[in-house]
């Protein structure tokens, strides 16, 4: 495997093999990746490279890391392939994501059980006929923390789409009645949210054969707004970290029961 860089560092996120753990964290925002490394033990912040930030630290006596992707199926692609090169084989994504449903309000947390491969991304890796689901025991581990936690939270289906403003203005766009009749079938279908990078990690992660979950904060819902229902926005992405580092915590510890 050719790494295109001088030094022993994968070309875009600037790490070496070795220096992140098998468990990753996979915020979307790299300004989310401090906040994070807080809760591991001794964090080091091993690269800032582009969109690609990185911590390494200890959680149960296992070296952890987190690593920011970027907006996209493109950079977060490029994030779990080079993680993988390093040596990571467990992937968590926490980011922000917008409600479909109108029980699901802002400030729930969102556990996803599949995506929509509404994207291209997952499209240069798998026939589209395939699914993008993530690992059960990775979800499961996700569930019980938010549940241990005593955070609302919902498991099911969520949307990955490229274009946020596709999301937010599609009538103005070209292709309005492709996005419009596409968001309503989602809907119908039961969607729980839209968010942009879960379809391409869990179809890269499928490739790799390694393991892959994802959990969002719900920031607002434009189907709650809609229907003139209640809908602040909120932007405190806490529950959603927590529910990560313990869904994390709780792996480590099954992972060392069944060694
Ligand atoms: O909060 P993050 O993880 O970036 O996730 C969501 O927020 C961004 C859009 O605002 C997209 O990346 C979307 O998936
Ligand atoms: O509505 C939203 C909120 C966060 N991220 C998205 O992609 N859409």
């Amino acid at each position: 495997m050719k790494n295109y860089s001088e030094d022993n560092r994968l070309y875009h996120i600037q790490v070496a093999p070795g220096e992140v753990g098998k468990y990753v964290i996979l915020p979307g925002d790299p300004g989310r990746c401090e906040k994070i490394a807080q809760y591991f033990q001794n964090p080091v912040r091993i690269a800032d490279n582009r969109e690609f930030v990185t911590y390494t630290g200890m959680l149960e006596g296992e070296k952890v890391s987190v690593t920011s992707t970027g907006i996209g199926g493109p950079s977060t692609a490029i994030a779990v392939e080079e993680l993988y090169r390093c040596g990571a084989d467990t992937f968590v994504r926490i980011g922000t994501c917008g409600g479909m449903q109108p029980e699901i309000k802002s400030g729930d947390i969102v556990i996803a059980t599949g995506s929509v491969r509404m994207e291209g991304t997952s499209r240069e890796y798998a026939p589209i006929e395939y699914p993008a689901v993530p690992d059960l025991g990775v979800t499961n581990a996700l569930a019980e923390a938010a549940g241990k936690a005593g955070y609302v939270y919902h498991t099911g289906v969520v949307q990955s789409k490229d274009s946020f403003y596709g999301q937010h203005e599609p009538e103005v766009k070209p292709v309005s009645y492709q996005l419009l009749n596409k968001w309503e079938a989602w809907k119908r279908l039961g969607c729980l949210a839209s968010e942009m990078e879960s379809a391409a990690l869990f179809i890269v992660g499928s490739c790799l054969r390694v393991r892959t979950g994802a959990c969002f904060l719900v920031i607002a819902n434009q189907e709650r707004e809609r229907l003139g229902l209640e809908n602040p926005v909120v932007h405190d992405t806490d529950m959603a970290v927590r529910t990560a580092v313990e869904g994390i915590r709780n792996l480590i510890l099954k992972d060392k029961n069944s060694r």
